[in-house]
């Protein structure tokens, strides 16, 4: 008999929806709301996403505009851009592409960032606000996957989830936000001791190791969702997700394909929060959304 194939979640249609959606409630804006996103280097898949992310923005009607510095620009030089940009009353959103070159500290930059304009969410005000359960921005994958995972109608409250890897942009804010939306959250990560018997408990599986095609069919329990977050170039070129797709495919209920599963959502939720970020700078009396 052969195996039955798991439901594939279109992240890009889901992604297209979402930024129809904020380029309505922008569109209804007596302003326009200022994305600035800077990019430090030529890193050229830093490159094509600065690209696609400021193309989106001006699609969504954001002024939208990208800052490029040298690789060897110094780190003092990058954060006075960041107080000039904090401090500019038409910026509602600043987002410092990664990975930065070695002479710049990430933690220093993200630190530098004014939290009401972090819309990558990953300054430690938003991370603790997340953590406490309060009103924050919210780094754009994790978001993405919550959004992708309620749009694919997935049972969460109650439900098993696992969580593959326990990074600061990805695992541990995905963890804050499966627990909130009533699951069992497992984080499991590179010490974990048997990490297929943990993958093969869950009901929801997201893997975020930057591993290519390390989760394989045997590691998935028949039926459970399974949202790939790796975005990992092979040397021929391809690109390859976290999951071993095809083998996984013929275990899982729903999965999300590399490409076109979690990273088109990290763009549209990237508009999501620069448009709340705008809403509750400005306040509510000019948002209307
Ligand atoms: N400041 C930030 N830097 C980085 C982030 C981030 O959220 N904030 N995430 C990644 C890169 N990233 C966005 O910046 C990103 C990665 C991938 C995609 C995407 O749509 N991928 C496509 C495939 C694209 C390809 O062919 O290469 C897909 O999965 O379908 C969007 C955004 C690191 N840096």
């Amino acid at each position: 008999m052969a195996a039955p194939a798991a439901r594939v979640i279109d992240g890009k249609a889901v992604a297209q929806r979402l930024r129809a959606r904020v380029a309505e409630r922008v569109a209804a804006l007596p302003f326009r709301p200022g994305l600035r996103v800077v990019r430090v280097g030529d890193d050229p898949a830093s490159g094509v996403y600065v690209r696609n992310k400021d193309r989106a923005a001006l699609a969504a009607g954001f002024d939208s505009e990208t800052v490029l510095l040298p690789a060897d620009v110094r780190e003092t030089a990058l954060l006075y851009l960041i107080g000039e940009l904090n401090a500019d009353p038409a910026v509602d959103g600043i987002l410092v592409q990664l990975p930065l070159p070695p002479q710049i500290r990430q933690e220093a930059v993200v630190d530098a960032i004014d939290p009401a304009k972090d819309v990558d969410g990953f300054h430690p005000v938003n991370a603790g606000l997340l953590a406490t359960r309060q009103p924050s921005l919210v780094p754009c994958t994790p978001k993405g996957v919550m959004h992708l995972l309620r749009e694919a109608g997935v049972p969460l409250a109650g439900a098993r989830a696992v969580v593959l890897g326990r990074s600061q942009i990805v695992g541990r804010p995905l963890l804050q936000l499966l627990l909130d939306a009533d699951c069992t959250v497992t984080v499991a990560h590179s010490r974990t001791r048997d990490l297929p018997a943990e993958c093969r408990r869950a009901d929801v599986l997201v893997a975020a190791v930057g591993r290519p095609e390390m989760v394989r069919g045997d590691w998935v329990a028949p039926g459970a969702a399974v949202i790939d977050v790796g975005i990992n170039r092979l040397p021929d070129g391809r690109l390859a997700g976290d999951v071993a797709f095809a083998e996984v495919a013929g275990h899982a209920g729903a999965i999300t394909p590399v490409p076109g599963g979690v990273g088109p959502m990290t763009i549209a939720c990237l508009l999501e929060n620069t448009l709340d970020a705008a809403l509750r700078r400005r306040g509510e009396a000019n948002g209307g959304g």
